[in-house]
């Protein structure tokens, strides 16, 4: 399939509430899409949506390097098989952000007819966040007999302990915690942490240390199920393997796009470690895209893409119906913001 030109989108989807990220306050999500457009007319469609205080690039850093990146695509209308099997990097003189990686990545893979076999609403692990109030409030709305997820490392840690212990008790002996502290703690802490939880109720504890290179001690010390999330989002992105491990969050948006994300679940599944694909607050469309990846690779996984509750039905339906027609848009939610062809 050769390619003929390239449409960027700018969408804003407004946030049920604000959202409180590393010091940066959302109340709108903004981000790119990137429609690729073949010669035969076919469009395949990927997201750009670098997110602040967890992605390395601004939203306008992605969007200037992604222009440069697809007028150098277009320059080789064939290049798509190797966008899909080497990476969108493979294709241009440099390293590319992971946001500008995934967008041209989906849009090739998309173009390649993935993508389309997706659940309209794929099961996902319950994201439980806010004030120890709002997380038992959230609590006591869910089933409580499987896995889901809850944000620590933003309260008193003697907070944290006693929701933690809280959940424990009042849920099915069935239920596992997946706990997530974003690299809040100090070592002394996360050591105090997995010593007053029961670790046997605790599915993984993801990034507990500020001091990240010391999680394989945390490991030795106390037992303690741990995951990587952060740590597979540096620029080489590659892991070691050390006791107490047991799982990765796998985030393209965040750890250089979907190829180098298929990479890291093939490596982690071969040591035996739990994979599990999540998302930084994609649009519907990046959603659905990470659905697809999950059902595919980890089949028996809840993925981590309950973000998309953060925004209202009503958008997101609205959203995903100007998407059908978005040769034309230009709506405040999705408006065309850059248009290339190639020379030949
Ligand atoms: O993984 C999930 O279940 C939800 C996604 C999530 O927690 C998250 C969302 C945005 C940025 C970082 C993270 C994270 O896992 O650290
Ligand atoms: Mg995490």
């Amino acid at each position: 399939m050769l390619l003929e030109s390239a449409t960027i989108y700018r969408f804003r989807l407004p946030l049920r509430q604000p959202l409180s990220l590393k010091g940066h306050r959302l109340e709108t999500r903004q981000g790119l899409i990137l429609q690729l457009n073949a010669r035969n007319g076919q469009l395949g469609f990927g997201e750009c949506s670098p997110l602040p205080g967890f992605s390395y690039e601004s939203l306008d850093d992605a969007f200037r390097q992604l222009k440069g990146a697809i007028s150098v695509l277009l320059s080789q209308p064939d290049c798509l098989d190797s966008i899909i099997q080497s990476g969108a990097g493979c294709c241009t003189d440099r390293m590319l952000f992971s946001s500008v990686a995934c967008a041209v990545e989906g849009a090739a893979l998309n173009l390649a007819g993935r993508f389309y076999a997706v659940p309209t609403t794929p099961a996902v692990c319950p994201l439980l966040m806010g004030t120890p109030d709002e997380v038992l409030a959230q609590f006591a709305r869910l089933p409580n007999d499987s896995e889901m997820k809850v944000k620590v490392g933003r309260a008193r840690l003697d907070d944290d302990i006693a929701v933690v212990n809280t959940l424990c008790e009042q849920g099915s002996p069935l239920l596992r915690i997946r706990l997530d502290a974003n690299r809040q703690w100090a070592f002394a802490d996360a050591a105090r942490f997995c010593r007053s939880v029961n670790a046997e109720r605790i599915a993984f504890l993801e990034e507990p240390l500020a001091d990240y290179q010391r999680l394989p001690e945390l490991g030795d010390l106390t037992h303690f199920p741990l995951a990587l999330d952060e740590s597979l989002q540096m620029p080489d992105g590659d892991f070691s393997l050390f006791p107490g491990l047991v799982a990765v969050v796998i985030k393209p948006m965040l750890a250089g796009g979907l190829v180098k994300a298929h990479e890291l679940i093939r490596k982690a599944r071969s040591a035996s470690l739990r994979v599990i694909v999540s998302a930084s607050y994609e649009s519907p469309l990046g959603i659905r895209q990470l659905a697809c990846l999950a059902q595919n690779e980890t089949p028996n996984e809840l993925p981590g893409l309950d973000t998309i509750s953060a925004f209202c039905t009503s958008s997101v339906e609205r959203f995903e119906g100007l998407l059908l027609t978005a040769f034309s848009q230009q709506d405040p939610m999705l408006e065309e913001v850059w248009r290339y062809t190639a020379a030949h």
